[in-house]
């Protein structure tokens, strides 16, 4: 039925035409955009919730975008749900320092974060698990999984389904090998749809949603990947350390960082290993640099 007004997620784009996910049937409409939005400076992104009105089988025309709920900037996709932050712990063993500027970039975006450690089946005893567990496990939800095995796939599935998700993690992680694990040959489905925006174009290099079969949509491209640190002035990063954040107020200053001030509730902390040793060396190796990035800022002025 033609000209009914209907709602769906933005999974791509270019600058007229959206590739539109219905809601309720996850049929694909290709659908304009008037220029009346353009000239109101709105410009979509995957993951908004548009409504158009349908025009044919499959295409349509936007009416409306829905207010946001939430921006990531890089990738660029509206409305996500959590970040799934994949790390290894053999081939390759990632160091925590590199994991905690993953999370201080996934606290920054406030969303929920999830760490899946993948290639368990590498491991030879569970000595290196116990260790990230005693380190994380407090304040995030930790899921070891085996693409390779299939160990865990079913848990990570229900971790994604009905959301809209970002994966992150340093090269070689498995991601891709967990997406496919998660819905083989997700990649590959590029629907008659997508080909048709193709059509007669250079391929787009924005980020896209993948839909997996059993609902739910992840980025195709990971988030975070420069790793550079969010623009904070030194003495905020502490609010993204979630055990120094839960910690806070006890200090003898105020507005303690936690570095070199007397009476730190948190140093205490660290000393008697209520807090990780590694995640505070990692706070204060990152404090450094933000510190450093603060000076230059100030040179050059
Ligand atoms: N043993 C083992 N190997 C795995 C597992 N998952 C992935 N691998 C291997 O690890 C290598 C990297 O996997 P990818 O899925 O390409 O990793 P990625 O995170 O997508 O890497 P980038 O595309 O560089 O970001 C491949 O050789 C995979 O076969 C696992 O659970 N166990
Ligand atoms: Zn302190």
């Amino acid at each position: 039925m033609t000209n009914e007004r209907l709602r769906g997620t933005v999974i791509r784009y270019d600058s007229r035409t959206l590739i539109v996910t219905e809601l309720h049937t996850r049929k694909h409409y290709l659908c304009d955009m008037p220029g009346r939005f353009k000239k109101l400076g709105i410009r979509p992104i995957v993951g908004d919730i548009v409504e158009f009105i349908s025009t044919g089988e499959s295409s349509g025309i936007v009416e409306n975008i829905l207010k946001r709920r939430n921006e990531l900037k890089r990738p660029r996709i509206a409305n996500v749900d959590q970040i799934v932050l994949v790390t290894c712990l053999e081939e390759p063993a990632v160091p925590f320092y590199i994991l905690d500027r993953f999370l201080v970039l996934a606290e920054y975006s406030g969303l929920p974060t999830v760490i899946a450690v993948n290639k368990v089946d590498l491991l030879r005893s569970r000595e290196f698990l116990r260790e990230l567990y005693h380190t994380y496990g407090e304040y995030y939800n930790i899921i070891e999984v085996s693409a390779k095995t299939g160990h865990n796939i079913d848990l990570l599935r229900e971790v994604f389904k009905g959301k809209i998700s970002t994966m992150a993690g340093m090269s070689g992680v498995g991601k891709s090998s967990l997406l496919n694990a998660l819905n083989p040959g997700l990649r590959l489905k590029t629907s008659d749809i997508s080909r048709r925006l193709d059509r007669g174009k250079h391929t787009t290099s924005r980020v896209e949603l993948l839909e997996f079969d059993f609902g739910g949509y992840v980025a195709d491209t990971p988030g975070f990947a420069s790793l550079e640190l969010p623009e904070l002035m030194p003495e905020e990063l502490k609010e993204y350390f979630r055990e120094l954040k839960a910690h806070s107020g006890y200090c003898a200053f105020s507005d303690c960082v936690h570095i070199n001030e007397p009476n730190c509730y948190i140093k205490e902390l660290v000393e008697t290993e209520d807090i990780p040793l590694t995640r505070y060396e990692s706070y204060k190796k990152m404090y450094e640099e933000l510190l450093e990035r603060s000076k230059q800022r100030k040179g050059r002025r």
